[in-house]
């Protein structure tokens, strides 16, 4: 049996962030009613238009697999007697429209827990629920740029970089997760339901919070990003990633003075005092980046690893499917229909007394459930 099993999530949430959360709570097990309007969810047709599975982009069914999917006009006053009787059966409800915009189609928190007591209803909100950010639209490179993350990566003369994947969306998504498992727990207790407010803004805020306890007792001063192989701006030397001669290297945190012995540069071996692996940060990766460049990724790899440094290379997705270790985490599954691989992704990261949470039913065709639960 799954630990979800036996909840009943309707799920009013579109695009990325909140389609994430209840993969997450499908995955582990509770029974999700994507709610679509006519057209279907935007996500179905997002993306570079030859990542798609049938009429679908690849985003929608990877993120929407194992739902089941009503479709239905929430603008038309009538339907409402619908989704209060699918609401009145429901654990869950988890909206991502901008502020408000539930309310004005009727389907406020308080509506809903009019209908039933118990309901958990979560929603997520692009910038808070207050304050003169809240009505942007809440997007992802936005929430990245605003938050401070963009400047922290990229080298120091580079423009800001973004994170290449959808960090904020996947974060609010994961933190809404954790208040919906909070208030399921919460409600064996009171048995009541609660609202539980997450969004893009904060959470790409949170995950940088040990970052932000040294900018706030360290005299406000604004992290310096490395000129040479920047990875984290609070990190010294050697931490970063360095050309070789044949592919990429990773070097974590590690003596620079063993460093220097195990790779042959003598010029590393005079740094013996560790806080000027951070104060001449700089400079000793470039000395570094320098040596590494006379010899391949795999020899320096085989030299440090045997040393237990804190390394790895640096792969494309090609090379790492190709891993033995990859393959070993054992993580891409082929979602079937009637018994017929339709596409491949990957699964559920959380093993539960050793147990792997697969599934096998891909994202629904718009309304494909009505039906069963509209009638
Ligand atoms: C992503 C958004 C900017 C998109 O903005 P909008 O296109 O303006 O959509 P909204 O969500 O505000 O509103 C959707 C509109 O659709 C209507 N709507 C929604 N569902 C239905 C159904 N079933 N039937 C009829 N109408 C419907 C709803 O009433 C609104 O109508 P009107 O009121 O008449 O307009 C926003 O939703 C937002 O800020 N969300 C919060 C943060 C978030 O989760 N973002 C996900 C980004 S993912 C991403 O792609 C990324 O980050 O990258």
């Amino acid at each position: 049996m799954k630990p979800l099993e036996g909840i009943t999530v309707l799920d009013f949430s579109q695009f990325l962030s909140g389609p994430s959360a209840t993969l997450r709570l499908a995955d582990l097990g509770a029974d999700v009613i994507k709610v679509e309007r006519p057209g279907g969810d935007i996500a179905r047709t997002m993306y570079v238009s030859d990542c798609k599975i049938g009429n679908d982009s690849t985003l929608f069914h990877a993120i929407n697999r194992n739902k089941a999917g009503i479709s239905i006009d929430l603008k038309q006053p009538e339907n409402l007697e619908k989704i209060k009787k699918l609401v009145k059966k429901a654990d869950v409800a988890v909206f991502n429209f901008r502020p408000g915009v539930a309310e004005k189609l009727g389907l406020s928190y308080e509506t809903l827990k009019e209908w039933n007591p118990r309901i958990i209803y979560g929603r997520i909100y692009g910038y808070g629920e207050k304050g003169p950010w809240r009505d942007m639209p809440g997007q992802d490179l936005l929430a990245q740029s605003l938050s401070g993350v963009t400047w922290l990566n990229g080298n120091a003369e580079d423009a800001p970089t973004p994170l290449g994947l959808s960090l904020a969306d996947m974060f609010a998504g994961q933190h809404l997760v954790q208040g919906i498992l909070a208030a399921l727990v919460n409600r064996e207790m009171t048995d009541e339901g609660v609202c539980i407010s997450v969004d893009l803004m904060e959470s790409i805020l949170d995950i940088q919070f040990e970052m932000f306890t040294a900018y706030l007792n360290n005299g406000h001063k604004t992290p310096q990003r490395s000129r040479v192989n920047n990875a984290n701006a609070y990190i010294g030397a050697p931490y970063g990633i360095y050309e070789t001669k044949e592919g990429y290297l990773a070097l974590a945190m590690g003596s620079i003075v063993v460093l220097g012995q195990l790779l042959g540069c003598k010029a590393l071996e005079s740094y013996e005092d560790p806080t000027e692996w951070a104060t001449k940060r700089d400079e000793i990766k470039a000395i570094l980046k320098d040596h590494l460049k006379s010899e391949t990724a795999d020899h320096w790899l085989e030299i440090l690893e045997a040393n237990d440094i804190w390394c790895a290379k640096v792969m494309n997705w090609d090379e790492l499917f190709a891993t033995e270790g990859f393959r070993a985490l054992d993580m891409v599954q082929t979602i079937k229909r009637d018994g017929k691989p339709v596409f491949e992704t990957t699964r559920c990261p959380i093993t539960i007394d050793g147990k792997r949470y697969f599934c096998d039913k891909p994202a629904p065709e718009i309304g494909e459930d009505n039906d069963k639960y509209l009638n």
